[in-house]
């Protein structure tokens, strides 16, 4: 289908599309970066056969066992693309401050002539794939098109996991426009940014020590330059979903947000649905696939990454995952920790990427049961459980389809959602931090948000284990000035009827005692967690009231069957205010980043704070 020749004219595969816009720019991208050939993706299973093969000929892909994970591939990044890069990442705005103090920033025109240098030329050599998707569902009242053109194979075989993509959502395109609407679509270019010269070979994983990283907000566009990893190449996620959504968010009166959402049912059949915002690889998709160790509690899963919510009619906040995969931490996945994780990424239909390969054929990462007694390490050097070095990048990840989720909620189906009943802000603090806090009203919660904390991961290249405030999860992926975002989270409680909007709490499953270890057994004993949680909005369950907000009242929590100790569990409820008036001056310097543009109910949140702890 693909052919490469060496002329002037890239090959194109059949024309797909009528769509003038589309046509225009794609053409326009080719005569920029002078691809070899064009592919319009079809999304079809041939099509995924001929990438896989092409990937594996380049030695990008190792093909799996199939007795093992069936249709399911191995990769190996180069050393240096292994993470989101924040300091390459820019907000484009017209205006300097619409980007705010904690985006980077340059001149929208100045930033395209500099890339527009760097794209010249830069798919010489290569495939560019032309990828028509949606964020979220075709069938949706207004839906979030997108067209991802690419130099990577790799990327287009991981976008058709992630996204709904292919000739369906270029056909919804063309029939909303042949009924006179005007279907909008987000321009995504990506390039790995490496040319290849005729007859030079190509090797496994093509990138470039510059990387860009783009959005262009007012424009509704992405520009991707230098890397292959996901968050910085798959557009549709973190570029799309999150950065460019939050500014139609904002403009539109909806919340796009890092979030997982998932649905519980108690014994006596009562559903509730919760999202959850914690910064990256703090315990999502864990949450999100949670096996419940109180029982008759069932947990189904929606979303595990990112949740788009609007107030529907009847005033509640009702949430969709745009999502079609996920995209997971692999270590520290197992049996205990995540075993619908494991089950789902059993049935194969998955990449995994920067985790060590087995001589049978299979993967193996950090945390997993069964060490081989030999494998390859994601460096490809041999490893054995006695070496010094991990077998696996700290962020190596897996990339499966949702749909293979035993217990994916069926409403995940659903364009409109499903209505919130709770919020958990949370990260990663071994101290001051307790277990779960109840906010007590919307401005409170918001203010919980705004001023979550967290140890920085190694999702993002940078120092790991550093606390920084990364308000509602969001710092790496608000698309505009933050102190715009809070006001708006302010502007939708008082916009709507806030007690229909959802409770807000915040959690932290990662405290520690004084020798270093957590406090909280964690994974699926959260569900005990979840289960005050909703006791409480049901008004079921006591609380004391402290400075910082509701805590479980002794005895309030379902402790029936943990191995945790009064002490260790005191310990992680506590709230210390010396501890407390510590962080004090760190929120304030937090705060004053904003200047004016900080909503004053946050100062005034702040002054209460600050009040309570010295009552
Ligand atoms: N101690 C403890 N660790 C947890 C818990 N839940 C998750 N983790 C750890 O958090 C890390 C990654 O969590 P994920 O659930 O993959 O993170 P995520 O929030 O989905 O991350 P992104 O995909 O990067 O946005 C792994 O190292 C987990 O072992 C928990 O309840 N307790
Ligand atoms: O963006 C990525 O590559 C993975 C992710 O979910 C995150 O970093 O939050
Ligand atoms: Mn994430």
């Amino acid at each position: 289908m693909t052919a490469t020749i060496d002329t002037d004219t890239p090959q194109t595969t059949s024309q797909p599309t009528t769509h003038a816009g589309i046509l225009a720019w794609v053409t326009e991208v080719a005569e920029l970066t002078q691809p070899d050939a064009i592919h319009w993706c079809t999304g079809s299973d041939e099509e995924w056969a001929e990438l896989t093969a092409s990937l594996e000929a380049t030695g990008t892909f190792t093909r799996l066992n199939p007795d093992v994970m069936p249709n399911s591939f191995h990769a190996a990044s180069d050393p240096t693309d292994v993470a989101r890069v924040e300091d390459r990442t820019y907000i484009c705005s017209v205006d300097e401050r619409d980007s705010g103090p904690t985006n980077n920033w340059m001149d929208p025109a100045e930033m395209k002539d500099l890339m527009r240098g760097l794209y010249a030329g830069c798919m010489r050599g290569r495939t560019m794939y032309v990828i028509p998707f949606v964020m979220g569902h075709v069938e949706a009242e207004k839906p979030m098109f997108g067209i991802e053109v690419t130099d990577s194979a790799y990327v287009t075989v991981s976008m058709r996991v992630m996204a709904r993509m292919g000739t369906e959502v270029l056909s919804r395109i063309e029939e909303l426009e042949a009924a006179g609407e005007d279907p909008q679509w987000v321009p995504a270019l990506h390039s790995v940014g490496m040319p290849l010269e005729p007859g030079q070979a190509d090797v496994a994983w093509p990138c470039n020590d510059t990387k860009y990283i783009v959005q262009f907000p007012e424009e509704r566009m992405i520009w991707s330059f230098g890397s292959g990893y996901g968050g910085n190449a798959l557009l549709g996620k973190k570029c799309y979903a999150l950065r460019i959504a939050s500014v139609m968010a904002r403009d539109e009166g909806w919340l796009a947000e890092h979030m997982l959402i998932l649905k519980l049912t108690s014994p006596q059949g009562v559903t509730k649905y919760v999202a959850a915002a914690f910064p990256s690889a703090c315990g999502k998709t864990n949450l999100a696939m949670l096996k419940p160790t109180i029982p008759g509690w069932t947990v189904e899963a929606i979303g595990d990454d990112i949740a788009w919510m609007r107030v529907g009619e009847d005033g509640r906040l009702w949430a969709v995952n745009p999502e079609f995969g996920f995209f997971g931490v692999a270590p520290g996945t197992n049996e205990h920790t995540n075993p619908h994780a494991m089950e789902t990424i059993r049935k194969g239909n998955s990449v995994f990427t920067n985790v060590a390969l087995t001589e049978d054929g299979n993967v193996w990462w950090e945390g997993l049961e069964n060490p081989p007694a030999r494998a390859t390490s994601w460096k490809g050097e041999p490893w054995t459980p006695e070496s010094d070095e991990l077998s696996s990048h700290a962020n190596s990840r897996y990339c499966t389809p949702i749909k293979q989720c035993s217990i994916l909620a069926d409403e995940y189906d659903d364009p409109r959602g499903v209505p919130i009943d709770a919020i958990l802000f949370g990260g990663r603090r071994k101290t001051t931090i307790p277990l779960v806090t109840e906010a007590r009203d919307w401005n409170h919660g918001t203010f919980m948000g705004a001023t979550l904390s967290s140890e920085t991961t190694a999702a993002a290249v940078g120092a790991v284990g550093v606390v920084r405030r990364d308000p509602m999860a969001m710092l790496p992926f608000i698309g505009y000035n933050a102190g715009d975002y809070f006001g708006h989270w302010i502007g939708m409680g008082k916009d709507h009827d806030a007690a229909k909007l959802p409770k807000i709490f915040y959690v932290n499953w990662f405290r520690r005692d004084e020798d270093g270890g957590f406090l909280w057994p964690g994974f699926g004993e959260n569900s005990r967690v979840l289960k005050w949680v909703i006791e409480r909005i049901d008004g079921q369950a006591a609380a004391v009231e402290t400075p910082i907000g509701h805590v479980p009242a002794p005895g309030s929590m379902d402790i029936d069957g943990l191995d945790v100790t009064e002490e260790q569990l005191a310990q992680a409820l506590a709230v210390d205010p010396e501890e407390w008036k510590a962080e004090i001056p760190q929120i304030q310097e937090w705060f004053e980043k904003f200047g004016d543009d900080l909503p004053a109910v946050l100062w005034s949140e702040l002054d209460t704070l600050t009040a309570r702890l010295d009552a």
